[in-house]
């Protein structure tokens, strides 16, 4: 989901998530209005990482991510080897086992970030819902991030995140909701929504778009804003 702040992006992912009530129209997960569905039931199936606050829970980065698994685990009983498995390797995914006994609270934003979605992925859900999940990160984990939403979605797991950077559009070969300020959002391939004249009604903006063959044969588009002098 791209488009310009303020549009109601969170919005919607909060309405999607039954945080918010619809003025109409319902929201459905196997056919069933989530709203009626009991909270476990949806923590099992959906995972969500919000937009990046300052968290303080009193925890290690272990623990934190370990109460990803809660939804898949009886009252009363404690993780079991297969939830530490899976503990294991997201950790080792996000490249944050080294540092899994620090404290929560002491993390830079970026590290909390990083942890939150690791606290998603542990869940395995069918659909995982991301508010700017790479907005805090440096360049590198921002595309870490990346490859790990595009592997997951090559694996069948439907991904929805909103961002300001359409570029990541094109890195996932993502379909795309791009939102207009007065209009209808506009819903297809990146490749075919992501035009400059689409850009610029969206962020008011002129934008040019750069294709570059890269050494292995693919191709690779980029947004360039034209800055002027
Ligand atoms: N709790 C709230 N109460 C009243 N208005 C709100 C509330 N939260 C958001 N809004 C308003 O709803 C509109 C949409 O906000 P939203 O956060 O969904 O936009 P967004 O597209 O996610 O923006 P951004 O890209 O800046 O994160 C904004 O005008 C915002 O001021």
């Amino acid at each position: 989901m791209l488009g310009p702040n303020g549009v109601g992006k969170t919005t919607l992912l909060k309405t999607i998530m039954g945080f918010i009530k619809p003025c109409s129209g319902s929201v459905l997960l196997d056919n069933k209005d989530l709203s009626g569905l009991p909270r476990k039931y949806t923590a099992r199936h959906i995972g969500y990482v919000p937009q990046v606050t300052c968290h303080s829970f009193s925890f290690s980065i272990e623990e934190v991510v370990i109460m990803g698994r809660l939804p898949h685990l009886n009252a009363f009983s404690q993780p079991g080897n297969k939830d530490m498995l899976i503990v294991e390797d997201v950790l080792k995914k996000l490249n944050i086992e080294h540092m899994r006994k620090r404290f929560f609270s002491n993390l830079s934003g970026g590290e909390q970030q990083i942890v939150m979605i690791a606290r998603a992925l542990v869940q395995e859900p069918r659909l995982l819902i991301m508010d700017e999940p790479t907005s805090n990160l440096d360049f590198g984990n921002q595309i870490r991030i990346l490859k790990i939403i595009k592997q997951l979605s090559q694996n069948g797991i439907s991904i929805l995140f909103t961002t300001h950077f359409p570029d990541q559009a094109f890195l996932c070969d993502a379909k795309v909701i791009l939102f207009y300020k007065n209009t209808r959002p506009d819903i297809g391939d990146a490749a075919n929504i992501l035009s400059p004249v689409n850009l610029k009604r969206a962020y008011g903006i002129d934008i040019d778009i750069i294709t570059k063959k890269n050494a292995d044969g693919s191709i690779t588009k980029t947004c360039v804003p034209l800055f002027g002098v």
